[in-house]
C-alpha cells in the first residue's frame, strides 16, 4: 500500500433527516432530493480527481451506498449515526490500518472542482494538515490530514477555529486555502443567492434548482443583490 495515496471520505446523513436548516423553505422530499444532487457532484467531482486513489462514503442511509456504488465508492456503515463527528470517526477508523492521506468534505459542496481538490492534495505535501474554511459561518469544508490519526474531527459551529487549536495543540503544521469552490455550501437559504443561481456549471445540484424554480419562488431575480459578498 502506498502510504502517500490519499482518500477522500465523505459522510452522508440519511437523506430523510437531511438539510433542516433549509426546512422553513424547502419540504422533506425536496431536502432529500437537493442532499442527493449535491452528493452525486460531489462524488462526481472526487472521482475526476486523479491524485485521489478512492473515495469511501460513511452513512446509514441505503440510497446513499447506491450513489456511491455508482461513482466506485467504497461504503461505510455508520450504524449508530449520532452526528457528522462520529461518522468521520468511523471512517477515519476504517482508514487507519492502510495508513492512507485522508480528505475529509462534507456532501453539500457542489461548486467545489477537482483542481480545488488537487490543491488541498498538493498542500498536504508541504504540511500535515491543510483546512478549507467555509466562506461564511466558520465551518471546515475540507480537513486534510496526512495520517487518519492525527486530528479528531471537531465539524459543527466554528469547527475551522476549532481544528486549527487541535492542530495547534499537537504541533502539528497546518495550510490554510480560502477556496471558493470548496468554501460554498448550501445549509441556509442565503446560500441560494443570485451569484450561486447564475454561476458555472453547477452540475446535478443545478439542474434540481432549476426544477425547483428556486429563483422564483424565493424572490431572486437575475440581478446582485447583496444577499452576501462574494
Ligand atoms: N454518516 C453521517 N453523516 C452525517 C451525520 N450528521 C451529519 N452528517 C453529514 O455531515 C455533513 C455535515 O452535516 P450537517 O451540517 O450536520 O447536516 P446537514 O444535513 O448538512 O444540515 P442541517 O440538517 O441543516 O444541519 C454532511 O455531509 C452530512 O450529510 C450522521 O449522523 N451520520
Ligand atoms: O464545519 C462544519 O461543520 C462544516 O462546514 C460542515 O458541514 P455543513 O456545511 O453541512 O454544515
Amino acid at each position: 500500500m502506498d502510504e502517500s495515496e490519499t482518500w477522500a471520505l465523505v459522510p452522508v446523513k440519511r437523506f430523510s433527516q437531511a438539510k433542516g436548516r433549509l426546512g422553513d423553505i424547502l419540504v422533506a422530499t425536496e431536502r432529500a432530493k437537493l442532499a442527493q444532487a449535491m452528493l452525486c457532484d460531489v462524488l462526481g467531482n472526487l472521482r475526476d480527481t486523479r491524485s485521489l486513489a478512492g473515495i469511501a462514503v460513511v452513512s446509514a442511509d441505503p440510497e446513499a451506498f447506491a450513489i456511491a456504488k455508482r461513482f466506485g465508492a467504497a461504503m461505510i456503515f455508520d450504524e449508530v449515526e449520532t452526528g457528522v463527528n462520529a461518522a468521520v470517526q468511523r471512517g477515519l477508523d476504517a482508514l487507519q490500518p492502510y495508513g492512507r492521506r485522508v480528505l475529509v468534505v462534507p456532501a453539500d459542496i457542489p461548486f467545489a472542482r477537482p483542481e480545488d481538490f488537487e490543491h488541498v492534495i498538493r498542500l498536504l505535501d508541504h504540511t500535515p494538515i491543510v483546512l478549507v474554511p467555509a466562506l461564511y459561518d466558520g465551518g471546515t469544508n475540507a480537513l486534510a490530514m496526512r495520517s487518519p490519526d492525527m486530528l479528531e474531527p471537531r465539524f459543527g459551529e466554528d469547527s475551522f477555529r476549532a481544528h486549527r487549536a487541535l492542530a495547534r495543540q499537537r504541533q502539528l503544521s497546518c495550510s490554510v486555502f480560502k477556496s471558493h469552490g470548496i468554501g460554498k455550501d448550501i445549509d441556509c437559504p442565503i446560500d441560494f443567492g443570485p451569484y450561486l443561481i447564475s454561476s458555472q456549471n453547477l452540475g446535478t445540484t443545478g439542474s434540481f434548482l432549476d426544477e425547483l424554480r428556486i429563483a422564483e419562488r424565493f424572490g431572486i431575480d437575475d440581478h446582485p443583490v447583496p444577499v452576501r459578498l462574494f
